[in-house]
């Protein structure tokens, strides 16, 4: 009957979360140093294939008196000799966890190449291409495509919250969610052939299509909030971008060369010193930031200096925080003119977000400084103003109490209750799934075939993200299996 075809349809794609890819090249034993290259306290060498266990077996266990396989996980201390020659290499530390061998050695550079040519001399191993382990982790299906990403963003994070994204990522954070979106659609394109294939009661194919309908509607909403994240994960990925801004000579260079801790940028008196962008990264209480100094706003007939406005304002537009420095001794000075002659090309590149410093307090006193505050307030679109010096120092520690909060505030990822996306890639395919699975709903009553195939579209684009094999392999055995089933 149709239920009992349904269930068995269900039951099929209940296991094809496992379903495996075979490879070929897997079937060699490699071997590499996998710790830095040159001289080091430890080396740790890892060998991985079917045939791992013979390094052990050869180069631990053929000339030792403890001829006992070690127990898997545990380290035991124990000469690595050569296969050949019997030749003492080391004493060291052996691990074996099924299928990989590791040797802990002494990190000096002949010790580790005597083991690496030892291993060599072993029938069937090889060394290891750049990036084979993981390769092979990802074939065995150990590693999905958004883990391997996150092991590298692991390795490359040079901050606290890129570690923290990169851990989620590689502990299998995206791939949880993929998956289990990706399992869902599975079962309900199942739902829909089986109606396409075997409907035969009106009620029950309405009834089946009713619950597909809300499901894949349901799963729409909670991909478009997974989207719906202002681009934390991918920005603080590649980092925070960060321009300073504003006209010549306020101390936008000096500003710069504060927050870095070294004389970044060229500092003088003279206005239109800085032309070329200057950008360096920085640690910000644990944010990745990539800063940028800029030319000075301002109308000149200098060829070079109008270059440097123009990659000024296309840094500005490209910026994820602007910071528009202005001096305040220029602004108190100009205070009866109109807008505090506060250049316009300045002033329209600030908006109600744009964290504004008035630098140089330190030529002012504390009256005038408050006046000054308070009557500017009014004529700026943003409410985030900062009084400082750069000469003094003071009133920094403030603007960077308030700019790690506020970096928090709009990038704080372990606050999220899923993993973030990261990656370019990840939107563009979770892009084309919304699609597929919006151009479903819209089908679902009038052309059920078509419709199907949107949704085989859509989990085709999740399946993407994560590397798996193609939907339409999975269907294809499925319904081979299915119709058999039938006949019989
Ligand atoms: N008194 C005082 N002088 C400052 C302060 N910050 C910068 N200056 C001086 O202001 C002048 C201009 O500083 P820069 O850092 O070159 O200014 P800029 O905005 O980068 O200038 P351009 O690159 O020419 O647009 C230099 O002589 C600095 O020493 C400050 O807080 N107080
Ligand atoms: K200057
Ligand atoms: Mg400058």
């Amino acid at each position: 009957s149709f239920s009992r075809l349904l269930n068995y349809k269900l039951k099929y794609v209940k296991n094809v979360r496992h379903y495996k890819t075979n490879n070929s090249q897997s079937q060699d034993t490699i071997f590499a140093l996998s710790t830095a290259q040159g001289k080091a306290g430890i080396a740790i060498i890892r060998i991985s294939g079917p045939n791992a266990s013979q390094a052990v077996k050869e180069m631990v266990l053929k000339q030792s008196l403890k001829k006992k396989f070690p127990i898997p996980r545990k380290a035991t201390g124990r000469f690595i000799v050569h296969p050949i020659t019997g030749e003492m290499l080391d004493h060291g530390l052996v691990l074996w966890f099924p299928d990989i061998a590791e040797f802990h050695i002494h990190g000096g550079t002949s010790v580790v190449r005597g083991v690496l040519d030892a291993l060599g001399s072993i029938e069937g191993f090889r060394h290891a291409e750049c990036g084979e382990f993981t390769h092979r982790a990802f074939d065995n299906d150990k590693l999905d495509l958004t883990e391997v990403e996150g092991i590298a963003d692991l390795l490359n994070a040079e901050t606290e919250a890129q570690r923290r994204l990169a851990l989620r990522q590689a502990q299998g954070g995206l791939k949880h969610l993929y998956d289990t979106w990706r399992q869902q659609l599975i079962e309900n394109m199942a739902l829909v052939e089986a109606v396409i294939d075997f409907g035969e009661d009106e009620n029950i194919e309405d009834e089946v299509l009713n619950q597909v309908n809300e499901r894949i509607k349901h799963l729409v909403s909670i991909i478009q909030n997974h989207m719906n994240d202002n681009r934390r994960g991918e920005i603080l990925r590649d980092g925070i971008h960060v321009t300073i801004m504003g006209p010549p000579n306020v101390g936008k260079s000096s500003f710069l060369n504060y927050l870095a801790q070294r004389q970044a940028a060229i500092v003088s008196p003279i206005p239109g010193t800085t032309r070329d962008v200057i950008e360096i990264s920085l640690n910000i209480g644990g944010y990745p930031i990539i800063i940028g100094d800029t030319a000075g706003l301002r109308k000149s007939d200098d060829i070079i200096e109008m270059e440097g406005i123009i990659r000024a304002k296309n840094l500005i537009l490209s910026a994820e925080i602007k910071i528009c420095i202005l001096s305040s001794v220029d602004i108190f000075n100009s205070k009866n003119n109109s807008l505090f002659n506060l250049d316009p090309m300045t002033y329209n590149a600030m908006d109600k977000n744009t964290i504004l410093i008035l630098n140089k307090t330190d030529l002012l006193n504390k009256t005038e400084l408050s006046y000054l505050k308070e009557i500017f307030t009014e004529v700026v679109p943003t409410n985030y103003i900062f009084c400082l010096s750069c000469v003094t120092g003071e009133g920094i520690k403030e603007f960077l109490e308030f700019f790690v909060t506020s970096l928090r505030h709009k990038y704080d990822d372990s606050t999220s209750q899923v993993a973030l996306i990261t990656q370019a890639r990840h939107r563009e395919h979770l892009n084309e799934c919304l699609k597929g699975l919006r151009n479903f709903l819209g089908r679902l009553q009038n052309d059920l075939v078509l419709a199907a195939e949107e949704l085989r579209h859509a989990t085709n684009a999740l399946g993407k993200i994560t590397g798996r094999v193609s939907v339409d392999e999975i269907l294809n055995n499925i319904s081979k299996d299915f119709t058999n089933e039938f006949q019989q």
